[in-house]
């Protein structure tokens, strides 16, 4: 990635620089683990969600304001301030604010979910601060450039280069993109797949097996998380986990919440839908169908879903995940061993790397490095307080 000048930010581990192609973007100047809320700040500028409203605001911009929008990219075919309402970053969940720019945030340039390039950091519009979050979402060594997907949902799968083009007004030359015709529509047909999947998974609890559902899901997520949208593992995880709990299957309802938990952790830490997650992974039974269906012993997540979910670090140990691609492709998530018992949030390197190891450790060594690495989880979630 050739990078020229680098303008200043306020937050010492990332800067602001220019990208070859891509205009400005954010690069790490040091190792960020996954998990850390890299930024987080109120945008300088926010739009009504109303079009209407928002046309009114931008043009009635305060000549600073209007100066921070001018330095954002425009095509010579757009509109000079309304061509830039792109870069706003939606304040999803928020009925009071509909988009903000943020000095930092907006600064940051898109990559695709693909098995190929993969974001590195996702947005999270904190409703309750009023401020926009970047987090990590795997690990970034410094020097490399922190990408998010500025198309979130997995609806729009299709024809990216299009959309991109449509909405951005860029031509995304992603490693995803790049792939070839036939690799791309071989993704677009397992996304398809998938999206057809959880349309109709709530209509197969009850009339179906429980067993083959929860086989069906981690299929579905393993191939998911191979088309590099990892994001998704904590909604599927959180369906095995209903499936579980409307049969009454404590056990293995705990252990698929704990995943969907993890995953709220790693995408926008201590958020009201991780405490629900925190609660329900505590105390299944709380479910509002619990055992509706009977009682059933099922089963909490495979190995293999364990390990993609929970796998020692990129960086410390360049590990693989069992039989599904790189280790690129692995969603990093808290070890459950750590956050049991406790309310924190992530775990940095240290801590997943000593609990992957645990299983080849004594009884005795095994039983130190969960207090070892429970202690230091609770240390960096009073940090983090
Ligand atoms: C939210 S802004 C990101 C910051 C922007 N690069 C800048 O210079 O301020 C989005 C714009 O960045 C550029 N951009 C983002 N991702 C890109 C990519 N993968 N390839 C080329 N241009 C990209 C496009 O001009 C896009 O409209």
């Amino acid at each position: 990635m050739p990078v020229t000048k680098i303008a200043s930010t306020t937050f010492p581990n990332i800067a602001i620089v220019d990208v070859l192609g891509k205009g400005k973007g954010v690069i790490a100047k040091e190792d960020i683990s996954r998990g850390t809320l890299i930024v987080s700040e109120k945008p300088r500028i926010t739009l009504p969600r109303h079009p209407s409203q928002s046309t009114n605001t931008l043009s009635n911009l305060s000549r600073e304001d209007s100066l921070f929008l001018l330095s954002f990219p425009c095509g010579p075919d757009e509109h000079p301030i309304f061509g830039r309402r792109k870069h706003f970053t939606p304040c999803v969940g928020d009925d009071a604010v509909g988009s903000g720019l943020c000095p930092t945030i907006c600064r940051v340039n898109h990559t695709c979910y693909s098995p190929k390039g993969r974001p590195n950091a996702a947005y999270f519009w904190n409703v309750n601060s009023k401020h926009e979050e970047l987090w990590a979402i795997k690990e970034i060594q410094a020097g490399q450039e922190i990408e998010v997907s500025y198309m979130e949902d997995i609806e729009n799968y299709q024809n990216p280069l299009v959309l991109l083009r449509q909405k951005f007004g860029f031509q995304c030359s992603c490693p995803g993109c790049a792939r070839s015709a036939a690799e791309q529509t071989e993704s677009e047909r397992r996304i398809r797949a998938y999206n057809d999947f959880v349309r109709d998974l709530p209509s197969r609890f009850g009339p179906e097996s429980p067993l083959e559902i929860l086989r069906d899901i981690e299929t579905q997520v393993l191939i998911i998380c191979e088309e590099g949208y990892t994001g998704e593992v904590g909604a599927r995880a959180h369906d095995a986990f209903q499936l579980c709990a409307y049969y009454g299957d404590a056990d293995s309802a705990k252990k698929w919440e704990a995943i969907c938990r993890d995953c709220h952790a790693l995408y926008h830490g201590r958020s009201e839908s991780f405490e629900k997650a925190r609660r329900l992974a505590a105390k299944p039974q709380d479910f509002r169908a619990w055992g509706q269906l009977g009682r059933r012993k099922l089963r909490g997540p495979s190995k293999q879903v364990l390990e993609y979910c929970y796998p020692e670090t990129q960086m410390m140990t360049n590990a693989t995940p069992s039989g599904i691609g790189s280790s690129s492709s692995a969603v990093a998530l808290t070890p459950q061993a750590v956050v049991e018992g406790t309310p924190t949030i992530v775990a940095p390197a240290a801590i997943s790397h000593a609990i992957s190891t645990a299983g080849k450790l004594s009884k005795g060594q095994k039983k130190n490095a969960k207090a070892k690495a429970k202690k230091e989880a609770a240390k960096l979630a009073t940090q983090r307080d």
